[in-house]
């Protein structure tokens, strides 16, 4: 048995020039990606960019047509797919579950790597409190005993965090609404400050969307990489007008991000 537990050095994921080809179209090309520990990532692109597409390649869902995905260290198609996907959270506020668990069992979920509890596997005291203060952490402690299926999108989305290695964070702010949007991305600020090693990657539409802490973007337009590398250079007014063929003016203030129709 191939031992796919994340490896201590290397980056946390290597993309290699992929390309991701189906009935004939190519949905991504040419791609390459290398998140080092304590880098947040922000995959940027207008509707169809190949966004999803990325984030299932680097959460090992899917394999590439071409071109080599290394996550935590271990290349898809030489490794169990399914052992190394327990070692990456996803976060998918859209995420379908099928009983009506209580939010405190959906995070704990997060402990046994699996969509669903364990029969008869009970927390220690130690992953108990570690719930319990990831729950209040995320300004969820009066929903703790809350059925999911009652509860809202975007509360579903701040419930959904195990603390592995490597975050992926598909939309998370979608459906939110203003404060329990900003409380969420104050709470991946204040997590990614508590664990330095941690590597996230956040897609989203929309810059307002990205928490003060991203430090490297990437720009999708049509499948390509119009851009990658440190905020500062790839979030600038020119390249994101690029990748939304749209002229925005971008600035940036208290840390967040701001683009509005530059006419
Ligand atoms: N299995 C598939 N077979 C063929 N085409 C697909 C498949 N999955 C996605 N696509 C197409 O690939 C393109 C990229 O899709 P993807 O979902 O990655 O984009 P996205 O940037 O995440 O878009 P959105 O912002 O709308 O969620 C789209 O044109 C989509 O219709």
């Amino acid at each position: 048995m191939i031992d796919s537990r994340p490896t201590e050095t290397g980056p946390v994921l290597r993309v290699t020039d992929i390309d991701v080809v189906r009935d004939g179209n190519y949905l991504l090309q040419s791609i390459s990606l290398e998140v080092h520990r304590g880098q947040h990532w922000a995959l940027l692109g207008a509707n169809g960019a190949g966004k999803s597409t990325l984030l299932n390649l680097l959460g090992a869902v899917n394999h590439p047509t071409r071109g080599a995905v290394e996550v935590l260290g271990h290349r898809l198609g030489r490794v169990d797919m399914r052992q190394l996907r327990s070692y990456v959270g996803h976060i998918n506020p859209r995420h379908p579950l099928q009983s009506p668990l209580r939010v405190r069992d959906v995070v704990l979920t997060g402990a046994t790597n699996t969509t669903e509890p364990v029969p008869r596997w009970q927390p220690t005291d130690e992953q108990s409190r570690q719930a319990d203060r990831l729950i209040g952490m995320l300004g969820m402690a009066g929903k703790t005993d809350a059925r999911w299926n009652t509860l809202s999108q975007g509360e579903r989305g701040r419930a959904l965090m195990p603390l592995p290695r490597l975050l992926l964070l598909d939309e998370p702010a979608t459906g939110l609404d203003l404060a329990a949007r900003e409380q969420l991305l104050t709470s991946l600020d204040a997590l990614r400050a508590e664990h330095p090693d941690l590597a996230t990657v956040l897609v989203t539409h929309h810059l307002e969307e990205l928490p003060a802490s991203t430090t490297h973007a990437m720009l999708l337009r049509e499948g390509r990489c119009l851009a990658a590398g440190e905020v500062a250079d790839v979030l600038t007014t020119d390249e994101v007008s690029k990748c939304f063929d749209h002229p925005v003016r971008i600035t940036r203030t208290g840390g967040r991000w701001h683009a509005r129709a530059d006419r």
